[in-house]
């Protein structure tokens, strides 16, 4: 199939990446110095101590060099969206994905690239570039690749879970995403903050069972607001660990994943690198969705983070 990757990041390069060494017609979108190193060095992924071939994926400065795509992925950043999306609309692609954290704007974002067209997704990977360029991922078990199941075109969702699955990357569908985003917000807004608010990050955060309860528990006073509002949380498995599991048994099992390769390769980077950025644009995203309702616990982690 013939992909484009809009976005030269972590996510950008991981799924390039992936799909270009099964063998499909991969462009990635970089600019600045980013495009010149990845037509030098192209794309070093590293999962566990695997270490694979370089990949060289074409590299494009402007979406429109290539001429058409079967599928388009949009890997960005939330606080990058406003500027990027004129540019996104005038991607042509029969399909475009997106693979970018938007608890709000969904239907924006659908309305301006097209919403025949348009199926919003997140990333089941997670990882960051070392100083060599190597990028070490992980993919989530937990959270593998999230598609929409709603909107699109006829067959749209197969159609990229068949691309997927053929990269052997695993995807799963939410019936309603902008719920599943807004869920997914409350909970790495909270961990994040309270990754880049703890000194020594996130091993003395994991190590610390009062700061990891806290944090746990302002995921738990968020989510509640969503539902006070009329939002379920969602995925089963978050609504189960936040907000029917004790908080003793939540705190055991995020001090574990803190610890783990979730907490050092997915988490922490992307929290310290995101903290002035998006995690901000986050942070405000999640105190518009509870609109009012006092979350104490999150204000005061947010502030801690800013
Ligand atoms: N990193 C991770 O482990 C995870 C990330 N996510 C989510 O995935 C999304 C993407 O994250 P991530 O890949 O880490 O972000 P990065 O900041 O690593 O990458 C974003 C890329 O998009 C590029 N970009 C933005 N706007 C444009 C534009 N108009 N034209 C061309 N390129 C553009 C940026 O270029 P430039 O550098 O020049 O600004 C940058 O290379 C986020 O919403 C994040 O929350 C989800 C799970 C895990
Ligand atoms: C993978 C994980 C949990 C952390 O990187 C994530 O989903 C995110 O960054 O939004």
């Amino acid at each position: 199939m013939r992909v484009l990757v809009f976005g030269a990041g972590v996510i950008g390069r991981i799924y390039a990446a992936r799909l270009a060494a099964t063998g499909h017609q991969v462009s990635i979108l970089a600019r600045g110095a980013k495009a010149e190193q990845l037509r030098e060095s192209g794309i070093t992924l590293q999962r566990g101590h695997t270490a694979a071939e370089a990949i060289y994926p074409a590299v494009l400065e402007t979406p429109q060099e290539a001429g058409e795509f079967d599928v388009a992925f949009v890997a960005i950043r939330r606080d990058q969206v406003g500027d990027a999306l004129a540019d996104i609309a005038t991607v042509r692609a029969r399909i475009i994905v997106s693979l970018v954290n938007l608890p709000l704007g969904l239907a924006g974002f659908g309305a301006a690239v097209g919403s025949e067209r348009f199926i919003p997704g997140f990333p089941g990977v997670a990882g960051s570039l070392d100083r060599k360029g190597t990028l070490h991922y992980l993919e989530l078990a937990q959270q593998p690749t999230i598609l929409g199941n709603v909107g699109g075109p006829a067959g749209g969702v197969e159609e990229v879970g068949g691309l997927l699955r053929s990269a052997g990357m695993k995807f799963r569908t939410a019936e309603d995403m902008a719920t599943w985003m807004q869920s997914h917000a409350v909970f790495i807004s909270a961990f994040e903050s309270a990754i880049v608010a703890t000194p020594g990050g996130v091993v003395s955060l994991a190590a610390d069972r009062k700061a990891t309860r806290n944090a746990v528990a302002a995921v738990r006073e968020g989510l509640r607001a969503l539902e006070a509002r009329g939002t379920r949380a969602a995925p089963a498995a978050v609504r189960l660990i936040f907000l029917s599991l004790p908080l003793w048994f939540a705190t055991a099992y995020w001090r574990r994943q803190l610890a783990g390769d979730l907490g050092r390769l997915g988490l922490e980077p992307h929290a310290v690198a995101t903290r002035h950025t998006e995690l901000t644009q986050l942070q405000d995203d999640v105190l518009q969705l509870m609109a009012g309702t006092p979350t104490p616990r999150l204000d005061a982690l947010f502030n801690a983070a800013r």
